[in-house]
């Protein structure tokens, strides 16, 4: 495992693209998503919020909340077509996965295309063909440890996000306080931006919303040059997403006080994207 790197805002600027006179839809990528539940609809929206805020060509948002996802955002589609990545997990429960949904999310995790894994698709990215990173908080991390034959992840937390990764070969986005990033080839990241009033339901659903966009934006520019991303790829992706979504975070709180850092909910994080997004953008 290589030295950890702190990314910061430039780092993440470099993995940053905004749209050029050349663009359409297509060519800035469309993030396939399958996350929520009966159980857990508001994750869904969240995650589709989170995407389109930062910036992306389409969502298609093929899961169980299609309701309040479009009532929410009526410019995402619907309809089954192509995409660039998969973002899928957010608001499901494993121990309660529908037989087709699991179908579902084996399906393109058994493809090429790369896949953003959250909550409750996590065990099923072991094994996978696509190109995956996972993003667990801690205990989802040692449930996933556990499924690839690992003790749980103790207190280094860096050594062992990358035993997960290496076990796993694909990127892992650990959550907390301070997140690690870390890819099967050792390349691993500390990522600080944040803050802990971000210790609130449902922001973990809009990282990944986040995330998904922008593995999407990458893949689609790698598709136009005749390539791939790969799980190594998948890591400076993650540790921008992670970046932007602590920016959000910070702008959001201090929205929320008026100045002063104050408390907010997910929503806010995902409504204050384009604000983070931008200022990565000036450096
Ligand atoms: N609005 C929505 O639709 C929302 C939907 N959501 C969706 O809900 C699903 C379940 O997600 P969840 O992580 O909350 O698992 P849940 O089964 O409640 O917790 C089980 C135990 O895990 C632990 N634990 C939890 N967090 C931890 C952490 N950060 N770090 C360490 N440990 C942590 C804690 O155990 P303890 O530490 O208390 O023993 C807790 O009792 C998932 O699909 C998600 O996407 C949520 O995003 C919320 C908003
Ligand atoms: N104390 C903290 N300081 C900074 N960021 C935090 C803190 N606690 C949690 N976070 C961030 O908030 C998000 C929480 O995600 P997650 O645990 O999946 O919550 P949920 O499942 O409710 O969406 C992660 O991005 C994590 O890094």
């Amino acid at each position: 495992m290589g030295e950890p790197v702190t990314w910061t805002a430039t780092d993440a600027a470099a993995h940053l693209h905004a749209p050029t006179a050349g663009d359409d839809k297509y060519s800035r990528g469309v993030v396939g998503v399958q996350t929520g539940s009966a159980q857990y609809p508001g994750a869904a929206v969240l995650g589709v919020e989170a995407a389109w805020r930062t910036g992306i060509g389409m969502v298609r948002y093929l899961g169980a909340a299609r309701e309040p996802v479009m009532a929410r955002r009526p410019e995402t589609v619907t309809a089954d077509g192509r995409v660039q990545a998969w973002l899928m997990g957010s608001g499901m429960d494993a121990a309660a996965l529908p037989p087709a949904v699991a179908d579902d999310l084996r399906a393109a995790l058994a493809g090429t295309l790369p896949a953003v894994v959250d909550a409750g698709a996590l065990e099923l990215a072991v094994g996978a063909a696509a190109p995956v990173v996972v993003t667990p908080h801690a205990r989802e991390h040692d449930v996933l440890r556990k499924a690839l034959g690992l003790e749980p992840a103790g207190a280094g937390r860096v050594a062992a996000a990358h035993e997960t990764a290496a076990a796993l070969g694909g990127a892992v986005l650990l959550k907390g306080a301070e997140t690690i990033v870390t890819t099967p080839s050792g390349w691993t990241a500390r990522v600080d931006a944040g803050t802990p009033w971000l210790a609130t339901a449902g922001t973990g659903d809009v990282l990944g919303g986040v995330l998904g966009a922008v593995v999407a934006g990458a893949q689609a520019r790698a598709e136009a040059e005749g390539e791939t991303l790969g799980a190594d790829d998948l890591g400076p992706l993650a540790a921008t997403a992670a970046w932007v979504h602590g920016r959000a975070g910070v702008i959001a709180a201090l929205r929320a006080g008026a100045g002063m850092p104050g408390p907010i909910t997910a929503l806010d994080v995902a409504l204050a994207l384009p604000e983070a997004v931008a200022a990565a953008s000036r450096h």
